[in-house]
């Protein structure tokens, strides 16, 4: 019997499609200190989810999912059908996945218990990002936290296991539709970017080890609540104008994060008189892109602290936003260190 060890193709006939983030998944596994396998399959849950969500997006015009659901949720915002769409799809995936214990989600009042016995990890989820942009065809998002629990497995869901600084992430990503549908994610060993193959129905590796410049020259932020600002962005955007810096804001915190983490950029969005607090949310907005943020060599504040060392006191709390290249940002705070950039 005549065996031969495998060499790979040379003649060039069948191009390699690249690595599968499944397979990427398992190759990475040895970085988790805890690798079990669990984690992986909590990472394929979120892809699987985002595939389906991806599948409802791109075909939104033509179905009767566009449009408001006619609900408010917990932030008094009319729901899109499409965050009620994507929040069932994630909540289904990671509940029949069988290793998240609870879910808090920014179109759910209360943390979802998911009565999972075995279950490690809580997961905040900002199902659809970017909503007042589904029906125009316009970038939207899913963007995802994932933290161990602290209280031990198959106990009740205590404060301590959702409560949890942004430093405890053990994983962070955010998933892009856009012109290709992307998913970004870091497990604290660099951030990775998968582009969507449709016809293979699989993601593929195509942006390894993302390092955000720190430097850039777009600046993002909502010039429509400019009255709203505190003297020290005004002065600092006043600032980015007169070095002919280019605004782009698209409305959809993934795109705009994404778009400058790859090309160099600042976006803020500032304390105002209608968000005192800010608009974004901490838990599923804010936490998980600041993770990717710093794992790239960027930075994320609030104005005055890391993003990731606000101690979380409500799910749904909100703060202000500085996130992007790490000069821009530092550049950003002198001007507010003039004026105090959050107001609490
Ligand atoms: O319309 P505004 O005030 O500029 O706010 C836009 C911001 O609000 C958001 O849409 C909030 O997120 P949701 O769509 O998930 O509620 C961000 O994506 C975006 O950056
Ligand atoms: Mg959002
Ligand atoms: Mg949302």
């Amino acid at each position: 019997m005549k065996i031969s060890s495998y060499q790979p193709d040379q003649s060039g006939l069948a191009y390699s499609v690249g690595t599968t983030l499944d397979r990427f998944i398992k190759l990475k596994q040895s970085d988790f200190p805890f690798a079990s396998g669990e984690l992986s399959q909590l990472l394929r849950d979120i892809a699987l989810a985002s595939k389906i969500v991806n599948r409802e997006t791109n075909r939104a015009g033509l179905s009767n999912i566009g449009g408001a659901f006619g609900q408010t949720n917990v932030q008094g915002e009319e729901q899109q059908k499409l965050d009620v769409i994507a929040n069932i799809r994630f909540i289904r995936a990671l509940s029949k996945g069988g290793e998240v214990c609870a879910i808090v989600s920014e179109e759910e009042d209360a943390v979802i218990d998911l009565n999972n016995k075995s279950g490690k990890y809580v997961v905040a989820i900002d199902p659809l990002d970017g909503s007042s942009n589904i029906d125009v065809n316009i970038s939207i998002g899913t963007i995802f936290s994932i933290y161990r629990r602290k209280t031990p497995v198959g106990s009740p869901i205590l404060e301590e296991d959702i409560m949890q600084q942004g430093t405890e992430q053990v994983a962070s990503g955010y998933v892009l539709y856009g012109s290709s549908t992307m998913l970004v994610y870091t497990t604290g060993f660099g951030v990775n970017g998968f582009t969507y193959e449709h016809s293979l129905g699989e993601f593929f590796l195509s942006h390894p080890m993302i390092k955000a410049p720190e430097s850039g020259s777009i600046y993002s932020i909502n010039e429509g609540t400019q009255e709203d600002w505190n003297p020290g962005i005004k002065e600092y955007i006043d600032d980015c104008k007169v070095k002919k810096y280019s605004a782009r804001y698209i409305g959809s915190l993934v795109a705009d994060f994404h778009r400058n983490l790859l090309k160099g950029g600042i976006y803020i969005y500032p304390a105002t008189k209608k968000n005192p607090n800010g608009k974004l949310r901490l838990m599923y907005e804010a936490n998980a892109l600041a993770f990717i943020a710093e794992q790239a060599g960027a930075v994320a504040t609030d104005g005055n602290k890391r993003i990731l060392e606000i101690q979380p006191t409500s799910l749904h709390q909100r703060t202000p936003l500085l996130i992007g290249s790490k000069n821009m940002v530092a550049e950003a705070l002198q001007f507010s260190n003039k004026t105090e950039f959050s107001t609490n």
